[in-house]
């Protein structure tokens, strides 16, 4: 048994307009802390789906989901809320950030909104210290538009990470990256493992899928070790170079949620 995440034989069928169609029959995954997860697979795979359903948004119509060794496959809404909150960071293909707020401000919204009741000393110290870890300390003051699409993506990751989820779950976060900006927020992802955090790295890039310590492919279903269809096989990650590591969790990160309360946050950090 794994400390972290154990799925078994998950399915889930979905029902569109279309007839029902199962996206997911039968995934088997475990996921250790501190190690990471590359998922590739073709369009309408169902990558997401099962993203979705590690992240609790939704649950598995058979098999098993086990967290820390307790099954939560049929886990209700408020628990599920509060182990997004608590469990899991989340990263997206789009940055989500609010617009009015700093980059310190985006990332203390995670703390803000989260579980239980930090002083605003903490507060502050662990959002600049996730900014520090993903090498934008120097801009926590920037609003979003002063910011490139890879800095943004970096305050997106810092807040996935500030409060130090077990396991971080990115969907496509490199999607709206050049190269150059989204190899440096793979291995900012990737640094966080050394500290125990899983990673699940959702992608269509093999590079950033050779940087995970293992590459599974979603075909018809089922996961399998990836074949490097470029011909190479992939290769295990090693010990890559030291980089600002990251650390925000689920609930001020999940698409749709918006500042709700934002009263008190201007000047938070002055
Ligand atoms: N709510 C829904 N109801 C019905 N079908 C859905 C629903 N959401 C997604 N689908 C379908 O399920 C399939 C899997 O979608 P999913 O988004 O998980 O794929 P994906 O592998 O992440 O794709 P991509 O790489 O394009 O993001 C797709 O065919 C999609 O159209």
């Amino acid at each position: 048994m794994t400390d972290l995440l154990e799925l078994h034989g998950i399915t889930k069928t979905l029902k569109g307009q279309q007839a029902p169609r199962t996206i997911l029959d039968g995934v088997d995954l475990t996921v250790d802390s501190g190690e990471s997860v590359a998922i590739l697979g073709r369009s309408g795979s169902g990558k997401s789906t099962l993203l979705s359903l590690i992240g609790l948004f939704d649950r598995p119509d058979t098999g098993r989901y086990l967290l820390g060794g307790r099954d939560i496959s049929r886990v209700a809404e408020r628990r599920a809320a509060a182990l997004r909150s608590a469990e899991f960071g989340f990263v997206f293909q789009r940055f989500f950030l609010l617009k009015h707020l700093t980059a310190a401000q985006n990332v203390a919204m995670a703390l803000v909104n989260g579980q239980g009741w930090l002083p605003r000393r903490k507060r502050r110290a662990r959002t600049m210290a996730a900014l520090d870890q993903v090498g934008i300390a120097h801009l926590a003051k920037h609003r979003p538009a002063r910011l490139s699409g890879g800095e943004q993506q970096r305050v997106a990751v810092a807040r996935a990470l500030v409060r130090e989820p077990r396991l971080l779950l990115a969907d496509e976060p490199t999607g709206a990256l050049d190269t150059e900006t989204g190899n440096l927020v793979i291995e900012v992802m990737r640094a966080a493992t050394d500290r125990g955090c899983g990673l699940i790295l959702v992608t269509h890039d093999w590079d950033h899928a050779n940087k995970m310590q293992r590459v599974l492919q979603l075909t018809d279903g089922t996961l399998n070790p990836a074949i490097d269809t470029r011909g190479t096989t992939p290769t295990p990650a090693v010990a890559s170079p030291p980089e600002p590591a990251a650390a925000a969790s689920a609930s001020a990160t999940v698409p749709g949620r918006t500042g709700q309360d934002d009263a008190g946050l201007d000047g938070m950090f002055r």
